[in-house]
């Protein structure tokens, strides 16, 4: 049985789940601003899918736990740096009064009837995932529910989260019953860096709902939201599962570029010559082999299905060793340079190039880059580490390294560089000139971005997939 049609929340906000109300008039209300909409998270993704709710509804209150981060947005500005339009987007969006922030997030709920859930979900030291920011959210959300809300997870999550636990829980929390509230998991399909060109459009929504009617109105939504098609799959459970296959297949195929990287000294080739190669028949999408696989996406995606389900997912675990293996690849390959170069690591000092998980995102979680300075520190080397792209230096000075700054490594010396994330900025580097004056210094580069300096006098050049 679901809500009346045209009847109207006890705010005056028209009910959007169960309305009979025309698709037409759904629309015209959601982009009228007459439905009020709340999105629980504002970071790397929040803040600009906020944003873009923002400019299509013009009625929305971004939830945040953070008062920083909070207080910047209700100034007019992010947080989140090295987002392309995101900064003027945001100030446009709170001068417009359509965006507006809270701390408050049950006050938030009180007045929303669409929720929109974009908050971390993690996995613990077990590599069991985290729901618990999720869970909380869903609870103060369900602290405002009403019948004819509707409730959206953006956050990627283990299949049958939305019909399993976010359900149940905003029903009962709620004390509303299932049939009178929409739930639907349409996955945040962006990349860092382009947010805003994503979730505008740059692919297909998809969209599935825990009842038909969930599904409907998730696809009017998101319609309004995307510029692009809105795929509507069977239901929530086939949503989330699409968000994970999406991160299992790339961790995987990741993990057969390393497996093959490691190849490049027993085939004397450059592995990634051959990739490059491979892929330019269109059955063949052979990703790079690199230093490791980070963020708290890629590598953690797998777990949600391989810790959830008994199914036997031995490629999955497979893929996440190999991936996992190769910092620790990357540190030895510097370690067993300098022993060619008759330096006792002990006595050598190790420069390290990079430290966030990938270029340009200021993000640490899972990063490649700690468990390399562990290794390097653990054979005695002084290391030092280097990433104009975040101030958090803290992990890697506990891993034994000195963060420094990019501008103070220009006249230092070292025995070997690591390159672990190429970060624009060490284009201005002249790597050869910080090695020793008697001999060679040992380069490894775990990107493939300094093949230049392979065969060059007076570097020992060691390529992950490229010559090791
Ligand atoms: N970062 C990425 O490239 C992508 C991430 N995703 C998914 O999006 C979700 C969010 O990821 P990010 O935005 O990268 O995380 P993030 O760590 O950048 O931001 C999370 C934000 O949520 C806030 N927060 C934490 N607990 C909260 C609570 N109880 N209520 C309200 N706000 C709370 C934090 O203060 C922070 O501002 C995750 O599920 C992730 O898997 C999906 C696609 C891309
Ligand atoms: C399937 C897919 O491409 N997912 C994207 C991914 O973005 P994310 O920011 O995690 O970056 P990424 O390019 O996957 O890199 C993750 C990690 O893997 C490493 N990496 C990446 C590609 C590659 O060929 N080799 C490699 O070693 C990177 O250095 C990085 O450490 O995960 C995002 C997410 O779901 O959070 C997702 O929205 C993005 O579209």
């Amino acid at each position: 049985m679901s809500s009346d049609l045209t009847s109207t929340a006890a705010d005056g906000a028209p009910h959007v789940y169960g309305s009979s109300d025309a698709p037409d008039e759904l629309n015209a209300a959601l982009t009228g601003g007459e439905v009020p909409v709340a999105v629980y998270g504002l970071g790397k993704m929040g803040l600009p899918l906020a944003t873009v709710y923002a400019e299509v509804t013009g009625n929305v209150t971004g939830v945040d736990v953070d008062p920083g981060v909070v207080r910047r947005v209700n100034r007019g500005g992010s947080h989140v740096t090295g987002e392309p339009g995101l900064d003027d987007a945001v100030g446009e969006a709170v001068a417009a009064g359509a965006l507006t922030a809270t701390g408050d997030g049950e006050a938030a709920a009180e007045a929303a009837r669409l929720h929109v859930i974009i908050v971390p979900t993690l996995i613990d030291e077990g590599n069991e995932p985290d729901l618990s920011v999720v869970t909380e959210v869903a609870g103060t959300i369900a602290a405002g529910l009403e019948p004819g809300d509707m409730v959206v997870a953006e956050s990627t999550l283990p299949p049958r989260t939305c019909r399993d636990t976010l359900l149940p829980l905003l029903e009962s929390e709620g004390g509303v019953p299932r049939e009178e509230f929409g739930l639907a998991f349409c996955p945040e399909r962006t990349s860092s860096g382009r947010a805003l060109e994503d979730i505008r459009g740059a692919y297909p929504k998809i969209v599935g709902g825990v009842d038909d009617e969930s599904g409907r109105l998730a696809e009017l939504i998101y319609g309004n939201v995307n510029s692009n098609d809105v795929i509507r799959v069977s239901d929530a459970t086939t949503a989330e599962a699409v968000k994970v296959f999406e991160g299992v297949y790339r961790d995987v195929n990741i993990g057969l570029a390393n497996e093959l990287g490691r190849h490049a000294g027993e085939l004397d080739v450059d592995v990634t010559e051959a990739i490059e190669a491979a892929n330019t028949q269109p059955f063949c999408e052979i990703h790079r082999p690199g230093a490791g696989v980070g963020g708290h996406c890629i590598p953690y995606y797998p777990h949600f299905l391989i810790q959830e389900f008994d199914v036997d997912s031995r490629l999955m675990e497979t893929a996440r060793d190999v991936n996992e293996a190769m910092p620790a690849y990357t540190a030895n390959a510097a370690l067993d340079g300098l022993l060619n170069e008759g330096v006792d690591p002990a006595d050598a000092s190790v420069l390290v190039l990079g430290l966030t998980y990938r270029p340009g995102v200021d993000e640490l979680r899972a990063t490649p880059a700690l468990p390399i300075v562990e290794e390097l520190s653990s054979a005695g080397t002084d290391v030092d580490a280097v990433d104009p792209v975040t101030d958090d230096g803290e992990p890697f000075e506990r891993a034994g390294a000195a963060v420094r700054d990019l501008d103070d490594v220009g006249d230092g010396t070292y025995d070997a560089v690591v390159l672990v994330t190429d970060q624009p900025a060490f284009e201005s580097l002249d790597v050869p000139a910080l090695g020793p004056e008697d001999r060679d210094l040992v380069v490894v580069d775990g990107r493939q971005a300094l093949t230049e300096l392979r065969g060059r006098d007076g570097v020992a050049y060691r390529g992950v997939g490229v010559n090791v």
